[in-house]
C-alpha cells in the first residue's frame, strides 16, 4: 500500500484522469460507493445519518455517500457548511444527483446551528474538507469541528479528518478527532505522524480505481505489511547449511552494559543467521557466555571496562552490527572508525555507535558498502543537531535528507518506524505495540536486522522485514499470553518462532 502527500495524490488523480481518461465524477462515485459499503457494516438499518459537506471534492464524496445511503433506504440529511455558489464541478453534479433522488440539504452560515441540526443523528459523516485544506480552518467549519470534538456521536471522516493537514510539517491545527476515517485511494502521510495519527481514529483505505502504475509513479513511500513480508522474505532451501545463512559479527558491550550484546546475538541467531560472533571485552564474554551458548566469541582490548582501539580481521563476515552497549569512551570511537573503514559488508550502527559517528559523519559517508543507522528519535535528533519535537514534525523529510546526504539506510524507530533507503524510498512498519517501549527492544531489532541483512534480499527489504518481524513477534505475544506491561525484550526474541511459523 502506497503512502502519499497531498501533492502526490493530486498527481495520481491528474494522471488517472488525463492519461487514462477516467473522469473525476467517476472517481468520486467510486469513492462514495466504496465508503458506503464499509460504512453499512458499522451502522444499523435504522441509523440516522447526517453528512456535513464542504465546498470541494471532499464535499462531493459526501453527496455520493448521502445519495447511496438514501437509495439504500437509510435516513440521511445533508448539512452544507458553505454557500450554494461554492459547490461547483463534480461536487455540484453529485449534489444534483442526490437532490434528484429526493435528498434534502440544509445550508448553514454559522456553526452554532449545527448542534440543533444533528440532534437526532446517530452518525455524523465529516465531508467538509480533505487534502485541499489550506492554512487553519476558517469559520464556520472551525466551530463545527469544535462541536464535533465534544459530541458523543459517532463521527466518520472522509479521506482525512477535516482540518488535518495531509502532510508533515504543521502541528498547529483545528481538526476533527474522528472515531473512524475512510481514506480515499491511498493513506496520507499524516496518518503516520505521532502528533496527527490519532485524529484519524480507526482508519481503513478504500480503492477507487487508481492503477498501481500511477501510485508507483508518484509515490516513493509505502506501508510494509504482511503481504510485503510474505512476498519478499526469502524461502529456506531444504538442503541449505549454516554458511548459507550468513556469518555475522556483533561488536559492543561493556562491563556496565553486558546484557545488550547478548540480546542482539540471540535475536540474530533466532531470526535465522547461520553463525554469530560476539566481539566484546574478556569480562563481558565471561558474563554472557552462559546465556549465549550458540555463538562464538572474540575478545577485544579494553580500557576501564570499555572497548578500546583494536584492529582485527573484519573481512570474513557477511554483515556486522556495532554499537550496542559499548559506551561513549573516546578510545571506543577509534574501534568504530576502524570497522567502518575496513568492513566490506553491510554494517549496522546502533545505540552508542551512533554517538561515536556523530563527531565525524564522514566515517559513514566514505563507505561504499551498505551502511545502516538505527536511531530512536533522540539519537536521530542528536545526529541532525535538532530537537526531538523538531524531528517529529517532519520525520520523513529528515530521515530522507540524512539517508541521501550520507548514503545510508535509516531505520528511524518509533510508534511508526520509518525505513529509508539512500535513494529516498521509504516504508512505514505496520507491526508493534506499546509493549516494545522497554529496555533491550532496540538490541533485539538490531540482531534481527543483522540476520535479515545476510539473507538473500535487498537491504531495504531486509530492514523492512526486520522491523516487521520484531513488531509482529510483540503483537502475537500480546494477543496470546502477554500484555503491554510484562512484555520483555527476551520474550520478543522467543516470539520470533511464532512469526516464522505463522507467516513464512
Ligand atoms: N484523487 C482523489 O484523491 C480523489 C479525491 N476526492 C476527494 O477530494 C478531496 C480533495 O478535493 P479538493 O476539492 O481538491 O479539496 P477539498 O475538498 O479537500 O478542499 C477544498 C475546499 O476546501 C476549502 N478550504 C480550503 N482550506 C480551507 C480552510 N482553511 N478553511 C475552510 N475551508 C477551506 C476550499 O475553499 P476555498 O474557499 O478556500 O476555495 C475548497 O473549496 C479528497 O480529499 C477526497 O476526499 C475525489 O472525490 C475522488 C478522487
Ligand atoms: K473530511
Amino acid at each position: 500500500m502506497y503512502i502519499v502527500t497531498a501533492k502526490e495524490m493530486y498527481g495520481i488523480d491528474h494522471y488517472t484522469m488525463q492519461e487514462l481518461g477516467v473522469e473525476g465524477k467517476l472517481l468520486m462515485e467510486n469513492a462514495g460507493r466504496a465508503i458506503c459499503l464499509k460504512l453499512e457494516n458499522l451502522i444499523e438499518k435504522t441509523s440516522r445519518i447526517c453528512v456535513i459537506a464542504g465546498s470541494g471534492n471532499n464535499g462531493g464524496d459526501g453527496f455520493v455517500i448521502a445519495r447511496t445511503l438514501l437509495n439504500n433506504n437509510y435516513h440521511v440529511h445533508v448539512v452544507q457548511a458553505v454557500p450554494d455558489e461554492k459547490i461547483t464541478g463534480d461536487a455540484l453534479y453529485h449534489k444534483n444527483l442526490y437532490k434528484n433522488c429526493g435528498g434534502t440539504v440544509t445550508v448553514i452560515k454559522e456553526a452554532e446551528i449545527i448542534r440543533e441540526l444533528v440532534s437526532d443523528a446517530d452518525i455524523i459523516v465529516d465531508a467538509m474538507v480533505g487534502i485541499g485544506i489550506r492554512g487553519k480552518l476558517r469559520e464556520p467549519l472551525a466551530g463545527i469541528v469544535r462541536f464535533l470534538n465534544q459530541t458523543e456521536k459517532f463521527v466518520v471522516s472522509i479521506d482525512i479528518p477535516s482540518g488535518l493537514p495531509a502532510d508533515e510539517g504543521l502541528t498547529d491545527f483545528t481538526a476533527v478527532e474522528a472515531d473512524c476515517t475512510f481514506i480515499v485511494g491511498a493513506p496520507k502521510t499524516s496518518a503516520f505522524l505521532e502528533h496527527s495519527a490519532s485524529f484519524y481514529g480507526e482508519w481503513e483505505m478504500v480503492s477507487i480505481g487508481f492503477p498501481p502504475l500511477a501510485l508507483r509513479k508518484y509515490s516513493k513511500r509505502m506501508l510494509w505489511n504482511e503481504g510485503n513480508f510474505q512476498e519478499s522474505m526469502p524461502k529456506r532451501k531444504l538442503n541449505s547449511h549454516k554458511g548459507d545463512h550468513g556469518r555475522g559479527l556483533v561488536i559492543g558491550g561493556s562491563t556496565e552494559m553486558p546484557g545488550s550484546i547478548a540480546m542482539s546475538v540471540k535475536a540474530a541467531l533466532k531470526a535465522g543467521s547461520g553463525l554469530i560472533t560476539a566481539a566484546t571485552t574478556e569480562k563481558v564474554i565471561q558474563m554472557i557466555a552462559p546465556v549465549s551458548m550458540e555463538s562464538t566469541f572474540l575478545a577485544l582490548s579494553e580500557k576501564n571496562g570499555y572497548l578500546a582501539n583494536h584492529t582485527f580481521p573484519v573481512d570474513s563476515y557477511d554483515a556486522i552490527a556495532i554499537g550496542i552497549g559499548m559506551g561513549r569512551y573516546e578510545e571506543t570511537r577509534d574501534l568504530v572508525r576502524y570497522v567502518l573503514e575496513q568492513a566490506k559488508c553491510p554494517v549496522i550502527i546502533d545505540a552508542d555507535g551512533l554517538y561515536h559517528i556523530k563527531s565525524d559523519l564522514s566515517m559513514i559517508k566514505k563507505r561504499s558498502d551498505p551502511t545502516i543507522v538505527t536511531p530512536h528519535p533522540g539519537e536521530m535528533a542528536m545526529l541532525l543537531d535538532i530537537s526531538v519535537p523538531e524531528l517529529l514534525k517532519e520525520p520523513f523529510r529528515y530521515a530522507a535528507e540524512f539517508a541521501g546526504k550520507y548514503n545510508v539506510y535509516v531505520v528511524l524507530k518509533g510508534k511508526y518506524t520509518i525505513i529509508t533507503a539512500p535513494d529516498g524510498r521509504q516504508a512505514v512498519n505496520t507491526t508493534g505495540n506499546p509493549g516494545l517501549a522497554k529496555g533491550g527492544s532496540g538490541d533485539v531489532l538490531t540482531g534481527i536486522s543483522l540476520a535479515m541483512a545476510m539473507q538473500d534480499q535487498s537491504i531495504f527489504e531486509a530492514l523492512c522485514n526486520a522491523c516487521f518481524i520484531h513488531g509482529k513477534s510483540a503483537d502475537l505475544l500480546v494477543a496470546n499470553e502477554h500484555s503491554f506491561y510484562d512484555l520483555l525484550a527476551s520474550d520478543v526474541i522467543k516470539g520470533i518462532t511464532d512469526v516464522y511459523r505463522t507467516f513464512s
